[in-house]
């Protein structure tokens, strides 16, 4: 036990979508959460899970975690880290930590560390190279470099939410201070050519929702997936004028599937048209999304239950408005995978 006072239940509202009675209306106050080309979905007021940012977090800016069991319990293994509160120290291994990036791929986050290294100015011991502290959990890899974490997610919610869970638990055992995430991904454009960089503004599902739903012991719950506006605006402003290619931002819609999910034509399975697809698509693009990709949804619901500044910067690899199939050559992708980690670094060094 460390002391710390933890969130009485109250602070946690269930939220759950209200059933609509036989005539079609809800019996409830609600709000209107989207409209999607016409499409309005109405919500119950109470419903949405803001966040009250001050009982979120410690008054010194430490993560304070919406689960009374955790400090009850002897000690807490973060079982896809290979890290835990009982066998390691914590506090002492990552209490420094102020920023934690995360991304798809192993190779990118440890390529992103050894350049967040190079740009700080970090030295390692003379013939020693960065090492992988979650090697032994064979899911993730996660790479520290002073203040900076670098960790791969895998592909989709389920896995990047299982992540987010344990990273969040390691920030407050670690009794980090306003720790600042993002993720650093690669996406489809709608409208915008291969190479550009997209800051997210929010995330939305497949159907245009603004929230993470999940069902918990048989009830769906849904949490906000509100992302940092001012972080946006700050990582808009690093933007070079000088680079060679687009920084936009916009609404990201963060899909289950690569697929059929995001209105491919290519997978294993398509029961719909090209027209289907083509006018799916151009209603995103009416609707203000810019890119389509797989995790923004549960990293910015997720780390805003939290109370977590959070910013999603990822990279476009093809215009959906123009094919399905990723094209470019594999040198030129990884390029384009630089992009939205050279704009994190900017903000880091800063
Ligand atoms: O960060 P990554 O490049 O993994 O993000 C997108 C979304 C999926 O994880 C994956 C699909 O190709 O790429
Ligand atoms: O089209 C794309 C490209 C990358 N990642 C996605 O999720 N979709």
């Amino acid at each position: 036990m460390n002391g710390l006072s933890v969130l009485p239940r109250s602070c946690d509202k269930i939220i759950q979508r209200i059933p609509k009675e036989a005539n079609g209306h809800h019996h409830h106050p609600h709000r209107k959460l989207y409209d999607n080309d016409g499409e309005i979905q109405e919500y119950r007021e109470d419903i949405i899970n803001e966040v009250d940012e001050d009982t979120v977090r410690y008054p010194d800016g430490s993560v304070r975690l919406r689960n009374p069991n955790i400090e009850l319990m002897d000690q807490d293994i973060l079982y896809h880290l290979a890290l835990g509160s009982g066998s390691h120290d914590l506090v002492e291994m990552f209490g420094d930590v102020k920023f934690v990036c995360m991304g798809g791929t192993p190779k990118r986050m440890e390529q992103f560390a050894y350049n967040i290294m190079a740009e700080i100015g970090h030295k390692l011991p003379c013939g020693t190279t960065l090492q992988d502290i979650s090697h032994f959990s064979y899911r993730y890899s996660m790479y520290k470099v002073g203040p900076v974490l670098s960790i791969s997610h895998g592909m989709g919610i389920p896995s990047v939410g299982i992540l987010l869970h344990e990273v969040i638990k390691l920030m407050y055992h670690a009794k980090v201070r306003d720790p600042v995430f993002f993720r650093i991904g690669t996406c489809g454009g709608i409208g915008y050519e291969g190479g550009t960089v997209v800051i997210s503004e929010e995330a939305v599902d497949g159907a245009m929702r603004n929230v993470l739903e999940l069902t918990v012991l048989g009830k769906v719950v849904q949490r906000p997936a509100k992302l940092d506006r001012r972080l946006v605006r700050e990582l808009k402003g690093l933007a070079d004028p000088e680079d060679p290619y687009d920084t936009i931002t916009g609404r990201t819609m963060c899909t289950y599937d690569f697929y059929e999910g995001q209105g491919r034509l290519d997978g294993a399975f398509c029961d719909f048209t090209e027209t289907d697809k083509m006018e799916y698509l151009e209603s995103l693009h009416k609707a203000g999304v810019v890119n389509i990709e797989m995790e923004s949804l549960a990293f910015a619901a997720l780390t805003h239950h939290a109370g977590i500044k959070a910013a999603v910067v990822c990279v476009t690899l093809l215009d959906r408005l123009k094919g399905d199939q990723v094209l470019a050559p594999k040198e030129v992708l990884d390029e384009w995978q630089q992009r939205p980690t050279k704009l994190v670094c900017r903000y880091i060094k800063r």
